[in-house]
């Protein structure tokens, strides 16, 4: 039985407009596991980015439950060179996590982030490099490298191919569903691009109208 990642149960979200209030999300609910791909997709405004932020716990106003039974995920955004430092090496951006978590020797966090290279299938003396020496797939390579250092199982992907082009977005997904496989990795990826979500997911969230309407066969999208 695959293990349980997320609980999202009868969500209703609002956005604050002066002396009233106006809701995005209404009675949204639906469930994630390991080793899960599920789509997000709607229009614009449908409501995508509000429930990120709910499950991400950045937007507060809401009612309803949203339950984490593994650690909290971890965001890939949509332009992988805004999320890196450009001060800072690739190496240093990977530590980050673990220098805030605290506990690791600067030998265990070098390891540690060479090893995260590795399972990302970049070269580990991409570790002294800067995030502007590298291609914009190398650089979300690094972005899903940092968001798994944590040891989260659960990526929140929010259009993280889009500014690839694409032969590069094909090798990007390629990893991901390794991840997947291998590692059990859930995601939520967030995506206009229906033929991407039909061909790498298993499972599709609708939104609509602040509803969310499941689809558990997604090939004919
Ligand atoms: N901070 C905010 N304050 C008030 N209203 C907001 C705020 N953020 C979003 N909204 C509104 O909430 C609705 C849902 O927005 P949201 O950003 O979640 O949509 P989305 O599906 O992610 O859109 P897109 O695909 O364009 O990113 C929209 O009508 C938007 O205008």
């Amino acid at each position: 039985m695959p293990e349980k990642i997320l609980e999202v149960s009868h969500v209703n979200a609002y956005y604050r407009e002066g002396k009233t209030r106006r809701q995005v999300l209404e009675d949204v609910s639906f469930e994630l596991y390991e080793g899960e791909i599920v789509g997000l997709v709607g229009e614009s405004g449908s409501g995508k980015s509000t429930l990120c932020k709910c499950i991400l716990g950045l937007l507060k106003e809401y009612d309803g439950e949203i339950r984490h039974y593994t650690k909290r995920p971890q965001m890939v955004f949509q332009d992988p060179f805004g999320a890196l430092n450009p001060r800072k090496t690739v190496g240093w951006i990977l530590e980050e996590p673990l220098r805030v978590k605290g506990g690791f020797s600067r030998q265990e966090r070098r390891e540690k982030a060479e090893e995260m290279l590795g399972r990302v299938h970049l070269p580990e003396d991409f570790y002294g490099r800067y995030p502007r020496e590298l291609s914009g797939g190398q650089r979300q390579r690094v972005s899903i490298a940092l968001a798994l250092i944590t040891g989260t199982r659960f990526i929140l992907a929010d259009e993280p191919l889009s500014a690839l082009d694409v032969t590069v977005q094909a090798q990007i997904i390629a990893l991901l569903k390794e991840l997947q496989e291998k590692e059990k990795i859930c995601y939520l990826f967030v995506s206009h691009d229906l033929d991407v979500v039909s061909m790498l997911c298993g499972r599709v969230l609708f939104l609509q109208d602040g509803k969310v309407h499941c689809l558990d066969e997604p090939g004919g999208l």
